[in-house]
Parts: structure tokens; C-alpha cells; sequence
């Protein structure tokens, strides 16, 4: 039974489901970096809100881990290069908690146009200071939405109901999106001269770190008020404390900060500024739908191999996962073959799918074909790291469907670049189930490919299976099954042997001496 540890808060609905599903389920909120690394090898899931840190060191010590689940967006505290280096799939829920996100962002603009926060504390003081608390309408305002994805374009739908004008910097935006959500698109530098009000929801990437540097605050609207409920890191918080201190920013409302828990920060307890702590994904409704979501997800991962909502490895839905699992078996022993059978450094690989392969979700067959190929190296290859291992190694990877249908009803190819030409393998399905090579190298070979191999190239002549039958026989080794395929009559056949056991060097050496042979190589499965 699969085993997942929740190591954040979590709806107890997460545990609910993990039980009902037959996973095994441990709730551990709160641990420490050490805490976890002691015990995250006896995991194969880990579901997480923002406070557990998925580092390298955590990756490291995660030996059985095949999934992490976020409960939520952003995924910023997770070192997806090294997961997927490591062969975890990290998934998300990309829509659980936006609508409560959005709304804490409207909640926010509101709180800085009259002062909320500021207000209940003096009234709730006895001091009644009804001409100190002068606010602002935000009905025909500008508001500035730096990220118009998911959060950014609900926050867009509420502020249009109150009557704001809404602009947008977001590089991905179509201008046929724009028109649809009824927001114009803007540069940066247009929106920041234009907006009242700015709101921010971008994840945190390599581009958007301090996209409101000090530069850019300083070309804000002077009175300005900003909303951060995306992630800390955005603003730069020193330049941002300036601004509210000289007045030019007349307010800010921040959910995350550069540093969580922000316990300390010389942000607090300046005039006009307002702070929650990361309470974006706060609701009872929000935290409902990601806890069921993630572990929807883990489980039918770890289960039937479903893929949903994945960040570094192409998704498969439970309905797919049956369907093409038969081809992905197809296509990791055709990888593994080609693999074995390279002599020298690969260039490039192309996978071109024909027939009812043609009509799949062919980004599963590719992993599973580049699975096979990278096993050949290394233990540890999956479908997630196998991509990230082939793209290391500055493998090429083609992709090409096929319409038409050939002699076989369904068919996978692999072909690679080697310094003799291209050369390529293919297999198809019999009984819609069961792989089978149809092709090795040009030279027709039906076969099926599993456990220990013979591969042998030989100038085709009469007497020779004879020879290699008695050789093999006099060194012990059993003969399963025998395919041969051949070029053409007294041209070069190739023949492919199942064996009850391996064969060593010495017995290789022996086969590669009989007349007529070319090659003669032992393949595993
Ligand atoms: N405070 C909280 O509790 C929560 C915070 N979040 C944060 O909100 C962020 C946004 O979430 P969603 O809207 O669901 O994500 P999303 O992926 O749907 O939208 C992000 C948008 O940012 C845009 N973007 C990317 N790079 C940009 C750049 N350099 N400049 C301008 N725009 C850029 C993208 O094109 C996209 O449209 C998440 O990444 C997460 O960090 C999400 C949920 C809760
Ligand atoms: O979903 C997100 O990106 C969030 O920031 C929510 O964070 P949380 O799950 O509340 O710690």
C-alpha cells in the first residue's frame, strides 16, 4: 500500500480520501527541515501547502518519493529542476483557491481605500476619529493587474462590477483575451504612469523578482495603493517602505512577504500599511477544494498511474492511463532496444506514431520511448527524469504523427541518429495489448521483447542455425523463443533469441566466431 505524509495544515478531507482510496496517510504538520529529511524516505507522496520547503537536501533523502502534491498555485517552494531530475512528478491545483484569492485581493483594495484596519483599532480604542479617516472611491479608478491568468482575470471580472477601469501587463495576455475579459492590455511602464490601485498576481519567477523595484515604484502614479497577494519577492519590501514613508505610495496591503513567517519586518507598523499573513488560500471553501483535489491526485497517481495537473511531466487521465499503458510498454522496450543497440553517442531520437497510436496522447509514448533509452544508462530513469536526462545529454527529440495507416493496425517507430545513418525499430500491438517488435534496423522480425536476448547479425547460409543451437547448447543456455528475419534470401539475417539465462563474454565471443556472423550482442528486458 503506498504511503503519503501531509507535512501542512490540510483540510482533514485530504486524510479522508487518502483512506478511503487505500493509500496509507500520515498528518505531520509543523515539522522541521531536519524532522522531515529523518523521515521522508518512508514516503512514496508528500502533499504540501506553502510552508514545507521541497529543497535538494529533501529530495535527496526522499528515496522511495514519486509525487509531491501542492495544495494550492504556487509551487515556488519546491525545487522542480531537482524533482524532476530525481523522477518526482510535482503536481498542483491550479484553480482550488483563486476565486478566495481574488477575493482577498478586492478585500484588500477596499481596506486601503478607507482604512480599514487603521480605523478598527482607533474606533475599537474609544478615540472616534471620524475626520481622521478620509478614503477613496475605487469606482472609476484604474486598477493595474500585473498577471492576467487565473487569479488576475477573476480579480479583473469583481473590479469591472465595481465600476473600475481595469488595465493589464501580462506578456502571455492575447489581445482576444483582453477584449473577452474586458480589460485593455498595457506595457508595464503604461501601467504603472495609469494605475490608482495595482494589484499583482504573477508567480515568482526569474522575471517577475522585484518587478516592482524601486525603479518601478518610483514611476508609479504619485498615490499610488498596491496589493500583493501573489508572493512575496515581487516588491522590493526596503524600496516599497520608502515609498508609503515619502508618501508617493499612498498605501500597501501585502499577504506574502520575502521572508515566511514574517514575524519581523520594517514594513510593520508604518503609516498606510496593511498586512495578513498569506491568508490569500484561507477559506473554508478554497482549502475544501485543494485538499480534495491533491489528494485526487496523489492517489490516482500512485494507484493507476493517472497523471493530472502535473508541472514537470505530461498529464494522463485516468480514462487515458488504461488505454496507453499497453504502448508505453511498447515504447519502453523500443527505447530500450535502440539503446542497447547503439554502438556509439546518440544525436538525436524521433518517435513517429501511426494507425491508433496516432489517435493517443502521443507525449506519454515519447517519455515512456526515452524511459527505455536513458534506462540503458542508469537504474533510477523514469518518465519524469528521462526527459530532463535526454535534453543533459543534448539528445534531440522529434516527434511526428502519422495519418496513414500501414501493415500493421497500430505502430510506434523509434529511429536514431548514430554515426552510421539513421536506423530504426518498430513495434506494434497484438490484441490491442501485448507489444511486439515488427522491426529491427530495416530487416523484418516479429518479437516479442522481455527478459534475457540474443541478437545476432549473420550472412544467411545454410547450416548455421544448426551451429548456433549446438554452441548454445553446449554451454547450457536454453533457447525460449526464436524469431528470424532476413533482407533478402543469402543476404543478412538478423535473429533475435529469447534465453532461459544470460550469456557471458566468453560465450559471445565464441558466437561471434561462428562463420558468417556480424554481430552478436545480449539484450535485456
Ligand atoms: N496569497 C495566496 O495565498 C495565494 C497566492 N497565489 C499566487 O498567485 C499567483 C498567480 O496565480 P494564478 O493566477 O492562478 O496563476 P496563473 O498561472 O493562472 O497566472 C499567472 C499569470 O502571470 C503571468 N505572467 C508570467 N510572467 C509574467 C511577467 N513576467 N509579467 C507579467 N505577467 C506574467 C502569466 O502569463 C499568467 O497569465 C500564483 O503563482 C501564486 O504564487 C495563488 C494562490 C493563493
Ligand atoms: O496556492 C498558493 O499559491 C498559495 O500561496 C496558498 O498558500 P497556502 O496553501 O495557503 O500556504
Amino acid at each position: 500500500m503506498p504511503k503519503v505524509l501531509i507535512s501542512d495544515k490540510m483540510d482533514p478531507k485530504a486524510a479522508a480520501i487518502f483512506r478511503e482510496r487505500g493509500v496509507e496517510v500520515d498528518e505531520k504538520p509543523g515539522l522541521t527541515k531536519e524532522e522531515l529529511i529523518a523521515i521522508i524516505g518512508d514516503y512514496d507522496g508528500l502533499a504540501i501547502r506553502s510552508a514545507t520547503k521541497v529543497t535538494k537536501e529533501v529530495l535527496a533523502a526522499a528515496t522511495n518519493l514519486k509525487v509531491v502534491g501542492r495544495a494550492g498555485i504556487g509551487v515556488d517552494n519546491i525545487d522542480i529542476p531537482a524533482a524532476s531530475a530525481k523522477g518526482v512528478v510535482v503536481m498542483n491545483t491550479p484553480f482550488g483557491n483563486s476565486i478566495t484569492t481574488a477575493e482577498h485581493a478586492i478585500a484588500l483594495i477596499f481596506a486601503l481605500a478607507r482604512q480599514l484596519p487603521e480605523a478598527d483599532a482607533s474606533t475599537q480604542a474609544g478615540k472616534w476619529e471620524k475626520n481622521r479617516f478620509m478614503g477613496v472611491e475605487v469606482t472609476n479608478k484604474v486598477l493595474g493587474l500585473i498577471g492576467a491568468g487565473n487569479i488576475g482575470s477573476i480579480v479583473a471580472d469583481r473590479a469591472l462590477g465595481l465600476k473600475m477601469k481595469v488595465v493589464a501587463y501580462d506578456p502571455f495576455l492575447s489581445a482576444e483575451r483582453a477584449v473577452e475579459l474586458g480589460i485593455e492590455k498595457v506595457t508595464l511602464d503604461e501601467l504603472l504612469a495609469r494605475a490608482d490601485f495595482i494589484t499583482l498576481h504573477t508567480p515568482l519567477t526569474d522575471q517577475t523578482r522585484n518587478i516592482l523595484s524601486a525603479e518601478n515604484i518610483a514611476r508609479t502614479k504619485p498615490g499610488v495603493r498596491i496589493v500583493n497577494c501573489a508572493r512575496g519577492g515581487l516588491i522590493d519590501e526596503a524600496a516599497l517602505k520608502a515609498a508609503l514613508d515619502s508618501g508617493h505610495v499612498a498605501g500597501a496591503a501585502l499577504d506574502v512577504f520575502v521572508e515566511e513567517p514574517a514575524k519581523a519586518s520594517p514594513l510593520f507598523g508604518t503609516a498606510n500599511f496593511i498586512s495578513t499573513p498569506h491568508l490569500g488560500a484561507s477559506t473554508d471553501e478554497a482549502q475544501v477544494n485543494v485538499a480534495i483535489q491533491v489528494a485526487e491526485q496523489i492517489s490516482d497517481y500512485l494507484l493507476s498511474g493517472g497523471i493530472t495537473n502535473a508541472l514537470n511531466v505530461p498529464s494522463l487521465s485516468a480514462e487515458e492511463a488504461p488505454k496507453l499503458r499497453p504502448y508505453m510498454a511498447l515504447a519502453e522496450q523500443l527505447g530500450s532496444l535502440v539503446g542497447q543497440l547503439a554502438h556509439d553517442a546518440l544525436s538525436g531520437i524521433g518517435i513517429e506514431v501511426e494507425g491508433a497510436a496516432a489517435e493517443l496522447n502521443q507525449k506519454p509514448i515519447t517519455g515512456a520511448v526515452l524511459a527505455g533509452l536513458m534506462g540503458v544508462y542508469s537504474d533510477t530513469v523514469n518518465m519524469v527524469n528521462a526527459p530532463f536526462l535526454a535534453r543533459e545529454r543534448g539528445l534531440d527529440v522529434r516527434e511526428v504523427r502519422h495519418d496513414r495507416v500501414g501493415d500493421y493496425h497500430t505502430l510506434v517507430r523509434v529511429s536514431v541518429k548514430t554515426s552510421e545513418g539513421e536506423k530504426s525499430v518498430a513495434g506494434t500491438l497484438f490484441g490491442d495489448s501485448s507489444p511486439r517488435l515488427v522491426e529491427i534496423f530495416g530487416v523484418k522480425v516479429e518479437a516479442d521483447l522481455a527478459g534475457d536476448m540474443l541478437y545476432i547479425v549473420n550472412l544467411d547460409a545454410p547450416g548455421f542455425i544448426g551451429r548456433l543451437g549446438t554452441t548454445l547448447g553446449a554451454a547450457g543456455v536454453n533457447i525460449g523463443t526464436f524469431h528470424l528475419g532476413r533482407r533478402s534470401a543469402g543476404g543478412e539475417a538478423v535473429l533475435l533469441l529469447s534465453i532461459d539465462s544470460s550469456v557471458d563474454e566468453s560465450l559471445l565471443a565464441t558466437i561471434r566466431g561462428l562463420p558468417g556472423v556480424k554481430v552478436a550482442m545480449a539484450l535485456r528486458f
